[in-house]
Formats: C-alpha cells, sequence, structure tokens
C-alpha cells in the first residue's frame, strides 16, 4: 500500500531497485541524467526502464543546467512525465523549459539559512512544484545526493501555493521527524537507500517506504 506521504526515489539505475520502488508504493521514481554523477542512467537505459514503470507512478528525469539541445535528445529517448532542474536554472529557464516541452517541472531550491528562503518564493511562481533540498556543501561537486539535511525548523509550519517536495540527506531514521516538523507531504531522497555512492539497495528502498508516514 502507498503510504500516505508521496515519495519520490531518485537515481535509480536497475529494473530491480525500480521495481521495489514501485512494489513498496513509490508514487514518482527518478531517473538522473547528470554525467558526472554515480547515479547517473544513460539515456537509453533509463528508456528501457521507463517502459517498465506502470501508470500511476510519475517518471522524474533529474538533469543541471542542460541547454535546449540535450533536453530535445534526452527526450527523443526517454518518456518521462516531470523534468526536475536541479542546477542553478533561473525563473526564466523554467518558464521556458515548461513551454518548450510541455512537461511539468520540479525545480529544486538549496537551503542553508533563512537568507536562501527567498528563493523558494521566487520558483513558485514559475515551476510546478519546489523541491527544497539542503545546500550542497562548500566544495561539494554535486548540486545534490550528497545526504546532507538542513535545518528543518527553517521551514517548519510555512505553507506555498504550490505542491513541494522536502530532499537532502532523508533516511528510514529520520523521515518521520522531517515531515512531522516540516509538513511536508511528499518526500524525496537519493542517498538514503544506497549501500556506497549510486548503489541503491532493494531492501532500503522497502524499509524506507515502509517508514514514511
Ligand atoms: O543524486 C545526485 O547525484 C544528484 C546530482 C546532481 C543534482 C542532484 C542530485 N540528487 C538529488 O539531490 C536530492 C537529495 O539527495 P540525497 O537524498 O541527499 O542524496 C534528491 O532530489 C536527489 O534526487
Amino acid at each position: 500500500m502507498r503510504p500516505t506521504v508521496r515519495t519520490k526515489i531518485c537515481g535509480l539505475k536497475t529494473p530491480q531497485t525500480v521495481a521495489a520502488a514501485v512494489s513498496a508504493g513509490a508514487a514518482y521514481v527518478g531517473f538522473n541524467f547528470v554525467p558526472k554523477s554515480p547515479r547517473y542512467a544513460a539515456p537509453e537505459l533509463a528508456r528501457t526502464l521507463a517502459l517498465d514503470v506502470p501508470e500511476g507512478v510519475a517518471k522524474v528525469g533529474l538533469v543541471v543546467d542542460q541547454d535546449d539541445a540535450a533536453l530535445d535528445a534526452l527526450l527523443e529517448v526517454v518518456p518521462l512525465d516531470f523534468l526536475q532542474l536541479h542546477g542553478s536554472e533561473a525563473p526564466e529557464r523554467v518558464s521556458e523549459v515548461r513551454a518548450r516541452y510541455g512537461l511539468p517541472v520540479i525545480k529544486a531550491v538549496g537551503l542553508r539559512d533563512a537568507e536562501d528562503l527567498p528563493a523558494i518564493a521566487a520558483f513558485e511562481a514559475v515551476a510546478d512544484q519546489v523541491l527544497v533540498d539542503a545546500k550542497p556543501p562548500r566544495g561539494a561537486t554535486l548540486e545534490g545526493g550528497n545526504g546532507v539535511t538542513f535545518d528543518w525548523r527553517l521551514i517548519a509550519g510555512r505553507k506555498w501555493s504550490k505542491p513541494w517536495m522536502l530532499a537532502g540527506g532523508l533516511t528510514v531514521e529520520n523521515v518521520a521527524q522531517a515531515v512531522s516538523l516540516t509538513g511536508a507531504r511528499q518526500v524525496d531522497l537519493s542517498s538514503g537507500v544506497e549501500t556506497a555512492p549510486g548503489v541503491k539497495d532493494a531492501a532500503l528502498i522497502r524499509a524506507f517506504l515502509a517508514a514514511v508516514p
């Protein structure tokens, strides 16, 4: 049965882990198209995986600062339901991507402290969903997937007009507290269900989904 809080498992690269996410009730499965990431899935692989995802589970493509040519090429191959923009895309770029591809866009915003909060409002105006993630640690090479949390009290009790997802360092141990503190109705994670960077584990995926309230 699907948990009440909708869950996205991101960075899937094998049929076994996609099947684990789907059967344990994930609402979204994510494919990572960031070449430098250990979670990268080549478009042909992602296409094969995506074709096996049942109706009712949304397929999300995670990209970082991709231009139209790269997105054209990706979307020719992989049947996606959402694009997740996880780089330094400006609000104007979010609008352009929505208009060009006709797909809903999830825009990631990184939080470290209260100064980062206004960005959520800026993207709320143009994106279909906002993904509220931890800002990468200083010196990190990846824009996300770093397994770090932010101070959830920063967003406790806040309301936005668009659907949003909580991300950043979520694990089986902390997800219930994160949801209770922030009021999130959707959560997203990648490294918290891995045994090594980029290596997802079906048992960890099932345990995480069982722990989501
Ligand atoms: O996972 C990656 O490699 C990645 C690379 C570049 C941008 C985003 C990436 N991952 C996304 O980051 C958040 C949080 O991840 P984590 O749970 O802290 O590991 C999530 O949306 C991932 O999809």
